[in-house]
């Protein structure tokens, strides 16, 4: 029997699964600046990162979160899913609310990081898939939760 190991074409049009943190500092929000040498290197985001392994999500962002700013956080409620089509493929990512529970903020695996009022996001380059949920926050910080983007 013929038996091929190649991908299948619906397999390599997945989306890549993100996980990313919504900290707050009052009315402030942390964004992180990705690194030059990194795709979308000098852009702006939420921190986080891909799934590895088995991981649970939760367990990828509090890994994520450790290795670039050295900080342990408790992974609260999805705050919300955003679908997003770069030129390279598609990310679904999973923004979850986080608090703080420890660790001073080091540049790990990140060059800066902010904290911003959502309203003041259009000064900074954010990743396009972000645009939309930083809008959001904008006009009401606390309420999102439907899948955004396309
Ligand atoms: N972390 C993060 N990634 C985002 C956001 N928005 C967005 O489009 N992305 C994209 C950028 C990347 O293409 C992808 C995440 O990959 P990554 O490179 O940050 O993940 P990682 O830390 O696991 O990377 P790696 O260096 O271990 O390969 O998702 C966001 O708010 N946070």
């Amino acid at each position: 029997m013929a038996c091929s190991n190649k991908p299948k074409r619906e397999h390599l049009m997945q989306p890549l699964i993100v996980t990313a943190a919504l900290l707050r500092k009052r009315n402030q929000v942390l964004i992180t600046q990705r690194p030059a040498d990194k795709p979308h290197g000098g852009m702006w985001e939420l921190p986080g990162g891909k799934l590895d392994g088995n991981e649970s999500p939760q367990q990828a962002l509090q890994r994520e979160l450790r290795e670039e700013l050295g900080i342990e956080v408790a992974v609260e409620a999805v705050f919300d899913v955003v679908y997003h089509r770069y030129d390279w493929g598609a990310v679904l990512i999973l923004v979850y609310e986080c608090r703080w529970l420890g660790g001073k903020l080091q540049h790990l695996e990140v060059d800066d990081h902010r904290w911003i009022y959502p309203q003041d996001h259009s000064r900074y380059d954010i990743l396009p898939a972000d645009r939309p949920l930083f809008e959001q926050l904008s006009i009401s910080p606390e309420c999102s939760g439907s899948i955004t983007g396309g």
